[in-house]
C-alpha cells in the first residue's frame, strides 16, 4: 500500500511535469490571433509602394498591417483596407473575413467621409479663402456627420467580430509649422489643416472608446517628421499625385507600425 502511494505520487509528479512541458510547448507554438486589417489608404499603405496585384486599393507590402503580420505570424491575415475607403465602403466592401474567430482588427477610417481629397485639392488649386473655407466645412462635418458614421462602422465590426481586439488608428498632423518648406501652402493653411487633423483624431478616439476599442494615436510618432520637417515621413504634393499627403515607407514602418504594435 505504501509502495502504491509512493509510486502514484511519482506518477502524479511525472504527469504534472509532462503537462507543464506540453502546455509550455503549446504556448510557444501558439500563433498570434487571426488578424484582419481594415480601413482607408493610410492603412492600405498608399504612398509606400509594392502594391502587388491589389489594383486601385493600393495595398502595400510596406504598410503597417503587412509589416505586423510578417513579424507576428497571425493564424490568418486578411488585408482588405483600400485606398479611398469611407466608413460606408469599409462596411460594404471590407468585412467579409470577419467572424467569431477573428482575434485582432486594425482600422483607419473617417478622413474620406469628410472630404480629405477634396479639401487637399481645393487648398492646392485655389486661394487661401477657399482653402480655409473647405477646411471649415470638413470640420463641421466632423462634428455633425462623422460621429454617427463611425458609430455605425464600429457597431457593425463589433457584431461581426464579437471576440476581436479592435485597434482604431488615427492620422498624423500633415505639417511642421514654420518648417523648411520654401514652396507650397501658406502657413495659415498648414495650421488649419493641422487643427483639422487634431479634431478628426479627437472625434475618432471618442467614438472608438465608446465601443471599447483601443485608439492608436500616431501624431506623437510623426512629430518632427511632418511635411516641411526636412525628414518627412509623409509625401508632399508628388507624382503620382495619389501618393500626395500619404505616409511613405518610413511613415508606415516608423510612424504607424510601432503605435499599432504597442496596442495589438
Ligand atoms: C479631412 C480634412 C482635411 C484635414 C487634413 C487632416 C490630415 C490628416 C487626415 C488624413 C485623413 C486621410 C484619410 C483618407 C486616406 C485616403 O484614403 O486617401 C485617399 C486615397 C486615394 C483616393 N482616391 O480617390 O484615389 C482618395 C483618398
Amino acid at each position: 500500500m505504501k509502495l502504491f502511494r509512493r509510486s502514484s505520487s511519482v506518477v502524479a509528479a511525472l504527469l504534472l511535469a509532462l503537462t507543464s512541458v506540453l502546455m509550455g510547448a503549446q504556448q510557444a507554438a501558439a500563433a498570434a490571433p487571426a488578424y484582419v486589417a481594415l480601413g482607408d489608404s493610410y492603412s492600405s499603405g498608399t504612398g509606400a509602394g509594392d502594391y502587388g496585384d491589389s489594383g486601385d486599393c493600393k495595398r502595400s507590402a510596406n504598410a503597417y498591417p503587412a509589416l505586423w503580420a510578417a513579424a507576428n505570424s497571425p493564424s490568418s491575415f486578411s488585408f482588405t483596407a483600400c485606398s479611398g475607403a469611407t466608413t460606408t465602403t469599409v462596411i460594404s466592401g471590407q468585412l467579409a473575413p470577419l467572424g467569431a474567430g477573428t482575434g485582432l482588427i486594425s482600422v483607419s477610417a473617417g478622413g474620406n467621409d469628410v472630404g480629405f481629397a477634396d479639401v487637399m485639392t481645393t487648398c492646392i488649386l485655389e486661394g487661401e479663402e477657399s482653402c480655409l473655407s473647405a477646411v471649415a466645412t470638413a470640420r463641421s462635418q466632423m462634428s455633425s456627420l462623422l460621429p454617427g458614421r463611425l458609430n455605425t462602422l464600429y457597431a457593425t465590426i463589433k457584431t461581426r467580430a464579437p471576440n476581436a481586439r479592435v485597434v482604431v488608428m488615427g492620422y498624423p498632423r500633415l505639417y511642421m509649422l514654420n518648417g523648411t518648406c520654401i514652396v507650397g501652402l501658406r502657413e495659415s493653411e498648414r495650421a488649419a489643416l493641422n487643427a483639422a487633423s487634431d479634431q478628426l483624431n479627437s472625434v475618432i478616439s471618442a467614438r472608438a472608446a465608446a465601443y471599447g476599442f483601443t485608439f492608436g494615436d500616431v501624431r506623437g510618432a510623426f512629430t518632427g517628421h511632418e511635411i516641411c520637417s526636412g525628414d518627412a515621413w509623409l509625401h508632399s504634393l508628388t507624382v503620382p499625385v495619389g501618393n500626395s499627403y500619404h505616409p511613405n515607407q518610413d511613415g508606415q514602418a516608423l510612424g504607424y507600425l510601432p503605435v499599432f504594435r504597442a496596442r495589438a
